[in-house]
């Protein structure tokens, strides 16, 4: 990991991580990554989510509404001016050219933004939230570590069903455009245990929070 001394800093002198200590977490649709990335906040790691980003990008005003009109007309703009998630998620996961276009558009602006967060975050890791993590080989090389949020598909489809009230043809359909399981356990470094109660999920984190704040020190 290199370290540089920053002298021109408003703040005065300051150690600057030039290439931050980054641990993906990924994981299916309802696998619990906000829980444990939410849990790596309160131990005091920056969280960098691309879901928040993809949602801010789509928000009123967002910066890749533009794209997404031209590409797919207004019929998947609500009437605030957002993208209509409801519209574009029926559309995109009943067909894979579709998503293909949306995720042309959006991908390259979550990587940018994403990376932009990793290098300003003063916190001793970061943890990256990409739920299409192993798919991607230029998430999966900024990583120093991969962390799988894991759970039974039933259990994923059921936690959805009740957070979204999403069918549950839907949520399955969701999981069809993500890797299977086994292929994600596989690439997995650490693998986060989501099946049972939130308490248990903390007491994995907490462990592997002392964990990586020991490995990015190294
Ligand atoms: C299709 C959209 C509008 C549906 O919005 P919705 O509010 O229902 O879902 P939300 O954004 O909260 O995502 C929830 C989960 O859906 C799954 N998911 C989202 N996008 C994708 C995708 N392109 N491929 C597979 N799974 C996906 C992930 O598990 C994600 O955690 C939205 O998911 C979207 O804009 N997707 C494209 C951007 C993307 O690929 N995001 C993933 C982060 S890089
Ligand atoms: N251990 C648990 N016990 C009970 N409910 C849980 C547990 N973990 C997460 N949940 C609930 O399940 C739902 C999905 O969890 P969460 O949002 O953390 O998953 P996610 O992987 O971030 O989802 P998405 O892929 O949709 O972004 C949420 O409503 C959350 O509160």
């Amino acid at each position: 990991m290199g370290r540089s001394l920053c002298w021109c800093h408003p703040r005065g002198l300051r150690a600057v991580s030039t290439a931050r200590w980054i641990v993906g977490l990924t994981g299916g649709i309802g696998s619990g990554k906000s829980a444990a990335s939410d849990r790596f906040g309160e131990r005091g790691a920056a969280i960098v989510d691309t879901d928040l980003i993809a949602r801010q990008l789509t928000a009123p005003g967002g910066a890749a509404l533009p794209a997404i009109r031209a590409a797919f007309g207004d019929a998947v703009i609500a009437a605030d001016g957002a993208l209509d998630r409801d519209a574009m998620r029926a559309l995109v996961f009943a067909h894979p050219a579709e998503r293909q276009r949306l995720e042309a558009i959006l991908h390259p602006m979550i990587r940018t933004e994403s990376d932009r967060q990793c290098v300003e975050a003063e916190t001793p890791y970061v943890v990256l939230v990409v739920p299409l993590l192993i798919e991607s080989g230029t998430y999966r090389q900024r990583c120093q570590r991969i962390a799988v949020v894991d759970c039974e598909a039933a259990v994923q489809v059921a936690r959805v069903m009740r957070r979204s009230g999403l069918p549950a043809a839907q949520v399955e359909a969701i999981m069809a455009a993500q890797l299977p399981r086994a292929d994600r356990l596989a690439a997995a470094d650490d693998v986060i245990d989501n099946s049972g109660d939130l308490d248990h999920l903390h007491q994995q984190v907490d462990a592997l929070h002392l964990q990586y704040l020991r490995l990015a020190s190294a």
